[in-house]
């Protein structure tokens, strides 16, 4: 692209040196940086992007975006200084990616948890729908049959706009993106023109990294009223009426919202709801009358998340109706309240659940079809929100027999997770066991026939992450193993 044409986004800039007439790239990682480039500096909470602009130019960066004078030695490079190379790099990306978010229906869905539930709902429901549909977040990018990873569930501005583009390129129309808090609180958002915005809900989580319920909320806020005051485009916001953070939403923007529900009155309300081990039905409430729904997916809180998804697809223009007979296709996401296929007389579920919040939904989503006892595996991570340990596990102590152990222990002690965890304990029933592998065994050994295990906290992942590198490890595929063990030699 024309570098004069690309820089004349930014109006206060400082150019020292002659500018190349093209960069062919943009990047914030001087290790990605090919020739004739645009490499920006970022501060970062880690290291400060400036130290490595020598290292962009040695691999090829003919300019540089700064935020102070840098010496450069060569006449081929140019630097260009502004306030707030954060900013910057988004305003640059839109316009070198040729701004795809407006060429898409682009729909964000922000909450504490459901995110990557609602968001691959939508995605499934579009596709199955015979439309067009990528899905970013935790577990990357899906575009048509490839997956592509990411390091964030929310990706940093310039891949965002990269990853648009791509989306655009490919013939895709739809966007459907989850949108972390720490996402919106870095800018990282800074540039997408959302359509359609959802909230789940909000409770506690991430309070290492915004302090107080209130700064989070606030951060949330932003996804909402970033949708801007350009009132001749639609835009709708899709909001949970049950949970009073929505008011909030709903004053910091003029566009118009849909409401659903399961207590309080709302557009999309949920009654008649019930509960099996592998279904729930429920009657839908709708502004285009009443249906009977049915769905493989279980729990209270996927009733909440088939409604946001169902809101969402209203909003843009399916019929109730044809929403109803797609939602009877959906399959239960990934590692979330996933029923495990054994031949074994005990009842398993997969779950993501790492919050205190969700960890009360997953419990009491089996509740109804409880006979004996419910075991709940909870897991929580290292060099992370410490804050929520004890609250996670009194959540747990809803369960018959809980056992504490870890998710992914990144450079802190098991001993002193699992000691934050304990205080929380409600009863004495437990045992924790630092060692997530021998914690899932004694799950299943402590078992008995017409049992519900539930272990959660990393759902589907294939890995643990251990000082700063991932192992393989699957929830799935030791339950199976040991299950299938313990319950054949019991039969034999
Ligand atoms: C705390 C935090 O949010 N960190 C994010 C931040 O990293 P950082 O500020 O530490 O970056 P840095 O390492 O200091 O680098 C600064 C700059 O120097 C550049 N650099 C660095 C080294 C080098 O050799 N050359 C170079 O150019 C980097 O490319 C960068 O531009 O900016 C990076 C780029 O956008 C993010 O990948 C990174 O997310 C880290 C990996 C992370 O774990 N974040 C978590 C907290 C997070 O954001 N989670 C949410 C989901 C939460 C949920 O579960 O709901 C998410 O959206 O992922
Ligand atoms: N609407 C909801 N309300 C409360 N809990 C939920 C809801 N949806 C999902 N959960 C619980 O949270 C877990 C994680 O769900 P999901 O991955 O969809 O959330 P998320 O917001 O993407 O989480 P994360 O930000 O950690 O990736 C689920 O396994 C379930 O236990």
């Amino acid at each position: 692209m024309n570098t004069h044409e690309l820089l004349s986004c930014l109006r206060f800039k400082k150019i020292n040196g002659a500018l190349p007439n093209h960069i062919t790239n943009i990047h914030q990682d001087s290790r990605k940086v090919e020739n004739d480039t645009m490499f920006i500096c970022i501060r970062g909470f880690t290291v400060d992007g400036h130290e490595y602009y020598k290292d962009a130019i040695e691999n090829g960066a003919t300019v540089i975006l700064a935020e102070e004078e840098l010496k450069i030695d060569s006449d081929h490079v140019a630097l260009v200084i502004v306030n707030s190379t954060a900013k910057a790099m988004a305003l640059l990306a839109n316009k070198f990616f040729d701004y795809p978010s407006t060429k898409l229906t682009t729909i964000g869905v922000t909450g504490t948890n459901g995110k990557t539930t609602v968001t691959s709902l939508i995605h499934s429901i579009l596709r199955n729908d015979n439309q067009k549909s990528a899905l970013s977040g935790s577990i990357g990018l899906e575009l048509g049959k490839e997956f592509y990873y990411n390091e964030n569930t929310t990706c940093d501005a310039l891949t965002n706009q990269k990853m648009l583009r791509k989306v655009h390129d490919q013939g895709v129309d739809h966007m459907i993106m989850e949108v972390s808090s720490h996402g919106l609180a870095q800018g990282r958002l800074w540039g997408i023109d959302f359509d359609i915005v959802v909230f789940t809900n909000l409770t506690h989580d991430h309070l290492d990294y915004h302090n107080t319920m209130e700064q989070y909320s606030n951060t949330k806020s932003l996804l909402f009223s970033q949708l801007g005051n350009d009132l001749s485009a639609f835009k709708c916001l899709i909001l949970n009426e049950d949970d009073p953070q929505s008011n909030q939403y709903k004053a910091v923007t003029p566009f118009e919202s849909i409401s659903y529900s399961i207590e309080n009155t709302s557009d999309f309300k949920a009654t008649n709801i019930i509960y099996k081990s592998d279904m729930t039905s429920f009657t839908l409430h709708s502004p285009e009358g009443t249906y009977d729904v049915e769905m493989k997916l279980l729990g209270k809180f996927n009733i909440y998340n088939v409604l946001a998804a169902t809101a969402s697809l209203y909003a843009k223009g399916i019929t109730v109706e044809r929403l109803v007979e797609l939602i009877k296709k959906l399959s239960p996401v990934n590692g979330r309240m996933e029923k495990v296929n054994i031949s074994a007389p005990v009842t398993m579920y997969i779950d993501y659940a790492h919050t205190p919040d969700a960890i009360e939904k997953s419990i009491s989503s089996v509740m109804p079809f409880k006979k004996q006892k419910i075991i709940f595996l909870a897991g929580t991570s290292g060099d992370r929100d410490r804050y929520k340990r004890p609250l996670m596990a009194e959540k747990a102590s809803l369960a018959d027999y809980v056992i504490l152990t870890v998710n992914d222990p990144r450079f802190e002690n098991a001993t002193t997770i699992l000691a934050d965890m304990e205080q929380g304990m409600q009863h004495h029933h437990y045992k924790s066991i630092p060692d997530r592998k021998k914690a899932i065994t004694h799950a299943i050994e402590v078992s008995e026939p017409g049992d519900i295990i539930i272990l959660a906290g990393k759902g589907q992942e294939e890995y643990q992450i251990i000082e700063n590198k991932k192992y393989p490890h699957s929830d799935i595929k030791i339950a199976t193993e040991k299950c299938l063990l313990k319950y054949s030699l019991n039969h034999n």
